[in-house]
């Protein structure tokens, strides 16, 4: 019906472009990032994580991805420095994955993917009195992106990942109070930034890039747990499992990809 997209034959990806257009513009994300391509600019300040009052308000299933929002009323969680000239207000993350075995992250470096990409949505409060219109402004968005190498289980993780069997259909959505970001920092904020989309329809050209390089750690047995949600909601007979919702690289299209020292 409608805009019904999804990662399935029928209505993935590559088909997008028939009700987004944009899918094919001169600015859209995930890319493949090449280190040795990117330039060092030693402009790039670090990047500054205020999320010390952060407030998680609920954890839901949007039919896409495992979403958690965030309170955004106020500037108490903010991402600020690096080569963003305003603080941007943290409203939800989620993440992106693979199927068993398969790795599912968006961003790639040098052609190889992780098994998962989280992914921080923040907006500028500074210049847009909302969300939804900081969205569709060419400097509206940071999305902060972090992947997930398979190893150690994530000693973090499992708050989430205890709570997913709540959210297991399209459409759910529960509590899920007090949870702070800050647990699925990897030790390092080395990144590389570059000027990018959403990577999901609406795929809007207002997103500034930040992928952290180092990896966080969780085990095959969290990343499973996800895999355990459904694209499908309760009603629908079809059960299809949530799985393999990342969207592949897109051309670069002539853009610098920055790298922090
Ligand atoms: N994967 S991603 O981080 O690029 C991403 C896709 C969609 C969103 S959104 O739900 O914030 C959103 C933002 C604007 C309009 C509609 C949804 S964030
Ligand atoms: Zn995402």
């Amino acid at each position: 019906t409608g805009n019904h997209w999804g990662y399935g034959k029928e209505d993935g990806p590559s088909l997008w472009h028939r009700n987004y257009p944009v899918a094919q513009g001169s600015r859209q994300s995930p890319i493949d990032i090449i280190p040795h391509q990117a330039a060092h600019d030693h402009s790039l300040d670090a990047i500054i994580l205020n999320y010390d009052h952060c407030t998680s308000i609920n954890i839901s299933n949007n039919g896409h991805s495992v979403v958690v929002e965030f309170d955004d009323s106020d500037d108490r969680s903010v991402i600020r420095g690096g080569p963003l000239d305003n603080a941007y207000r943290l409203k939800q993350f989620h993440f992106h994955w693979g199927g068993k075995g398969c790795h599912g992250s968006e961003h790639t470096v040098a052609g190889m993917s992780y098994a998962s990409e989280l992914h921080l949505v923040h907006w500028n409060a500074v210049k847009y009195k909302n969300f939804s219109e900081a969205a569709t402004a060419p400097d509206g968005l940071v999305v902060l992106g972090i992947f997930l190498e398979t190893g150690d289980d994530h000693r973090w993780l499992h708050v989430i990942t205890d709570a997913l069997y709540m959210v297991k259909y399209k459409g759910s959505l529960t509590d899920f109070k007090g949870f702070n970001p800050k647990c699925l920092l990897p030790s390092s904020l080395h990144y590389w930034t570059y000027l990018g989309s959403l990577t999901t329809p609406p795929l809007h050209e207002s997103v500034t890039w930040i992928i952290l390089k180092e990896p966080i750690s969780v085990s095959e047995k969290q990343l499973g747990k996800f895999r355990m949600l459904l694209f499908t909601g309760e009603e629908e007979d079809q059960r299809i499992r949530m799985e393999n919702n990342f969207r592949p690289p897109q051309p670069l299209k002539g853009r610098k990809v920055r790298s922090s020292n």
